[in-house]
């Protein structure tokens, strides 16, 4: 092995062993909308470089548990969030917390597409702009290209870079949404329902940028389809009621899962 080789060789061995291997930890959560308790002290590790698929009936609170990980549920006035959830070691209800800071650490992918009312370039170079990730304008382009490469889009979209966000069709809209999340170098990406808008091909190539993503980002995704989650995850997180029934490896948790309620639910018996 040559010095170069050795030497680049054990910066990835001591860069793999520094790596925390869980990025975000939800200890005894639990989530209140009023007087409607929706989780029940929900403790779930999010694994680093890995995707991790919510799934379980409707209103068993894979959105609220997602929406705690980056304070999405602080803009709701009746929702009050009880336990820890931390970032690597960080607490992110800390009072010293940054929210906008965090939501840029812990970026989102909404259900719907949902491209600001500006053209293609600025709905990518809005984020960093706004939290100063760019020295010039040169910098900034390269931004908006590596974010809407990344995102699978820029083939299709680099000679109209000024039209409207809105017109490109549903699946772009959503690809642009990914790559405006990925513009401001996220640790972690939530997706919620990500491709439930999309038609068969479009979600084939958000679920194929998925796997691409995986390698720069932990992603946590709430999904309906079982497909999908058996699919684009390595972990997977049943709910059920508002409590966290199993978390485990996907495989097994399609094959033989430790939970009845999770077998009723992936054998389509309740939901
Ligand atoms: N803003 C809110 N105000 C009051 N109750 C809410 C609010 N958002 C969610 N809930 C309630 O919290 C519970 C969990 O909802 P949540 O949206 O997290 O479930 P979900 O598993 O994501 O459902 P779905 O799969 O249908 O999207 C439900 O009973 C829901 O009615």
């Amino acid at each position: 092995m040559n010095m170069m080789t050795e030497a680049a060789s054990e910066k990835a061995l001591s860069r793999k062993m520094t790596t925390i291997p869980y990025k975000m930890i939800g200890q005894d959560v639990s989530v209140f909308y009023g007087d409607k308790r929706a989780l029940f002290g929900v403790n779930l590790k999010i694994r680093t470089n890995t995707v991790t698929a919510l799934i379980g009936p409707s209103g068993c609170g894979k959105s609220t548990f997602l929406r705690c990980l980056n304070r999405m549920n602080d803009t709701i006035e009746t929702c009050r969030v009880t336990g820890k959830i931390t970032l690597d070691d960080q607490d992110v209800y800390d009072d010293s917390i940054d929210v906008v800071e965090l939501r840029a650490r812990v970026g989102m992918v909404f259900q719907k597409p949902n491209p600001f009312p500006k053209s293609i370039y600025e709905n990518v170079a809005y984020g960093p702009r706004i939290h100063g990730l760019h020295r010039s304008k040169a910098d900034l382009e390269h931004i908006v290209e590596t974010s809407l490469q990344k995102a699978g889009l820029w083939g299709e979209v680099k000679d109209r870079l000024h039209d409207a966000g809105t017109s490109l069709s549903g699946g772009q809209q959503q690809r642009l949404c990914i790559a405006r999340a990925v513009a401001v170098s996220p640790e972690v990406i939530l997706m919620d329902e990500p491709c439930s808008a999309l038609d068969p091909i479009a979600t084939a190539k958000v679920e194929d940028l998925i796997h691409e993503l995986r390698e720069n980002f932990t992603i946590v995704i709430v999904t309906h389809s079982m497909q999908q989650a058996a699919r684009v995850s390595q972990r997977t997180a049943m709910f059920h009621l508002g409590h966290l029934v199993e978390e485990n490896d996907t495989d097994k948790m399609f094959t033989n899962p430790d939970d009845f309620r999770t077998q009723d639910y992936i054998m389509g018996r309740f939901g």
